[in-house]
């Protein structure tokens, strides 16, 4: 492994109880450096804990945490060069933008010069020059937040934890601050660990990102990969929309559902369920492959979602077209549905589990 490669943070089988409740059951990741990762998870999967216990505020049960190979576990909070940036943002009420950010290198004892670069630069980073004189009462939402993230940033810590950063905001600050949030962290150069149940937020900030659920890993991956490649049903139908149609594959590795018959590689022999994503579903010529009933149409923009009824699921399958131009398509047309298999995954097992 080269130093790009190597893990900054390594969590190594990492468990934690709290009483019978497994918060947190044996995970391992390893965050990069450099690496902006997400921990993303339905509510009480345990990501809060984990990110916990990576702060010093939770003792695992078992497992290590190590810090660019040194094992951080006996080091209290404030030993650790991991800074939490909390929720709620914490400021000082009574201090300017930057005192807020002074402050804490002032209990560093760095001399003055070196605190009035660094908050300058960090400043910069933030876009907060123009409101250095400012107290937070006279600050906007977005711009206490980004106050709360540039006061964790000038402390330069190796690894910058983030717990729902952007959890307070409306949703159209918080689409501009994740992009706000990914650059800031580029330039600062340093390594964000960031806590979300927001997977359009994971998808768009994160280098990588980590699964979980119940308490254990599903997944890690690029965006890419695990919208591509979900490992499980869960996780399929977590990132992202994912259509799912239960049937069997057949001796001959044919796919087989009510009305769709799907010539599939590499599948064993039995029930299993075909995932695929309205964007690789086609809409075919009528009698071509899989006949359905156009039963709601939806509007985004660039495109539009077609929900079509079909005898293969009980849901109707969503199915993404182009909004400008081409065919012009009304609730209750007939039409036919072409599905790519080599670009839907396929679950053995069938239908358990497979969620909303
Ligand atoms: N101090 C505690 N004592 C007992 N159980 C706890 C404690 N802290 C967390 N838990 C439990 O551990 C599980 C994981 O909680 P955690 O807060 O890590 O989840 P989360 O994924 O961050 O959820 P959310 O998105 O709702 O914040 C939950 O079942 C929760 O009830």
């Amino acid at each position: 492994m080269n130093a790009e490669t190597s893990p900054i943070l390594r969590i190594e089988s990492v468990a934690k109880n709290f009483g019978p409740v497994v918060a947190v059951d044996g995970v391992s990741i390893d965050v990069l450096e450099n690496e902006f990762f997400a921990l993303l998870g339905p509510s009480g999967c345990g990501k809060t804990t984990l990110l916990r216990m990576l702060a010093g505020f939770e003792t695992p049960s078992a497992g290590r945490i190590l810090l660019e190979g040194r094992d951080i576990s006996p080091l209290p909070p404030e030993k650790r060069p991991l800074n939490l940036m909390f929720q709620s943002y914490a400021l000082f009420p009574h201090m300017t933008v930057r005192q807020n950010l002074c402050y804490g290198l002032e209990m560093e004892r760095l001399d003055k010069a070196e605190i009035r670069r660094r908050v300058d630069e960090t400043m910069a980073t933030t876009d907060l020059t123009q409101f250095a004189d400012r107290k937070p009462e006279q600050l906007s939402g977005g711009q206490k937040q980004r106050v709360a993230l540039a006061r964790a940033l000038v402390k330069r810590p190796k690894v910058l934890l983030l717990d729902e950063p952007l959890g307070a905001l409306d949703k159209k600050l918080r689409e501009k601050m994740q992009l706000e949030l990914k650059r800031m962290q580029n330039e600062a150069g340093i390594t964000f660990v960031i806590v979300t149940h927001d997977q359009e937020e994971a998808l768009v900030m994160a280098d990588r990102m980590a699964i979980l659920k119940d308490g254990r890993l599903l997944q890690c991956g690029s965006p890419e990969e695990i919208y591509e490649a979900p490992a499980d049903r869960f996780v399929a139908n977590f990132i992202g929309v994912m259509n799912f149609i239960d049937g069997r594959v057949t001796e001959d590795r044919v796919f087989e559902a009510e009305g769709l018959r799907l010539a599939v590689v590499n599948a064993r022999p039995g029930p299993a369920t075909l995932a695929a994503r309205p964007e690789n579903i086609a809409v075919g010529a009528p009698g071509e492959r899989l006949a359905g009933t156009i039963a709601d149409i939806a509007y985004h923009g660039l495109d539009r979602v077609l929900h079509v009824k079909t005898p293969a699921a009980p849901v109707p399958l969503q199915v993404r077209v182009p909004a400008q131009g081409g065919t012009a398509y009304q609730v209750g047309d007939a039409l036919s549905l072409k599905i790519d298999p080599a670009r839907c995954r396929l679950f053995a097992g069938g239908g358990a589990g497979a969620g909303g």
